[in-house]
């Protein structure tokens, strides 16, 4: 397991480090003003507030979010995926609500070729998932075709928070702001997010532990569509995370890992069923 620098601060710090700079690279290729003009050119953002709402009383089961994910800082690689346009295809035949497709480079070997991949094989709403620290990005999700940007609110001050959440919508597309404490949760909510996720993952320690949704969801606004993200190893803990009033949950690694993810994905959904 990775363990945060001493000298440089936690986990999170330096993953954020490293998407700063490889963020650089890519607007020395090509600017904001290029990049807000690719934007504005893009088709229209899908609704994924209306693909994850309600799934706390769908008949059909709990909404999933399933992740393309290669590698993470606490696992190292997870599985050899040689096309994840393949993945995805597997996971929306399955009845995935949203596909999540993992960009940052360094520590989760994602990409936006994985998201361009993803993105020209399903019609469903794709989540860029990365580190957003910067508008840049936002406006780059749009311009790759994405529905939906991940905003982590322990990464982000307030105004920070305030006004990507205002960008994203502004360009169309939602964001699940990720919260790990309650206040967090609290922050999510005086900018009125919509979709708000509890990480079971502590990412300034990358621990996990499952029963942290349940603790925290309470806390939750009641009109946001809540999201359970991280830890799910069987469909006992996606049953778990519905019980405790999710509307999605998020699934990287044992997706990734399973042989047959789509028939994983009918039976996380199934389980789910009160
Ligand atoms: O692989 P898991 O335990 O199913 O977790 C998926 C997802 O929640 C996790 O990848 C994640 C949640 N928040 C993040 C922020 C950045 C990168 C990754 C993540």
């Amino acid at each position: 397991m990775t363990r945060p620098n001493p000298v440089t601060g936690t986990v999170l710090d330096s993953i954020i480090d490293g998407v700063i700079q490889d963020m650089d690279a890519r607007k020395a290729d090509t600017p904001l003003a290029r990049m807000q003009q690719l934007a504005a050119e893009a088709s229209p953002a899908r609704d994924a507030h209306a693909a994850l709402l309600g799934g706390r009383d769908n008949p059909v089961g709990v909404n999933i979010i399933a992740e393309v994910k290669r590698s993470s800082p606490s696992a190292g690689p997870l599985a050899q995926i040689d096309s994840p346009a393949e993945l995805a295809a597997q996971y929306e035949a399955g009845g995935a609500a949203v596909i999540s497709v993992l960009t940052e480079q360094r520590r989760f070997n994602g990409s936006l070729q994985d998201f361009d991949a993803v993105r020209a094989r399903v019609d469903i709403p794709l989540l860029r998932k990365d580190f957003t620290v910067d508008e840049y990005q936002i406006y780059e999700a749009r311009a790759h075709d994405a529905d939906l940007v991940l905003l982590i609110v322990a990464a982000l001050d307030d105004a920070q928070l305030r006004d990507y959440l205002a960008l994203t919508h502004e360009l169309g597309m939602n964001a699940l702001v990720e919260t790990h404490t309650v206040e967090e949760i609290e922050r999510a909510a005086a900018v009125d997010s919509k979709i708000v996720g509890i990480n079971v993952r502590n990412l300034k320690t990358l621990e996990v532990d499952t029963s942290h949704y349940g603790t925290l969801a309470d806390q939750l606004p009641d009109n946001v569509v809540r999201v359970a993200e991280s830890g799910v190893k069987a469909a006992s803990d996606v049953a778990m995370y519905a019980s405790q009033g999710a509307d999605a949950v998020l699934v990287g690694e044992a997706l990734v890992k399973h042989g047959e993810p789509k028939q994983a994905i009918v039976d996380f959904r199934q389980a789910s069923r009160s």
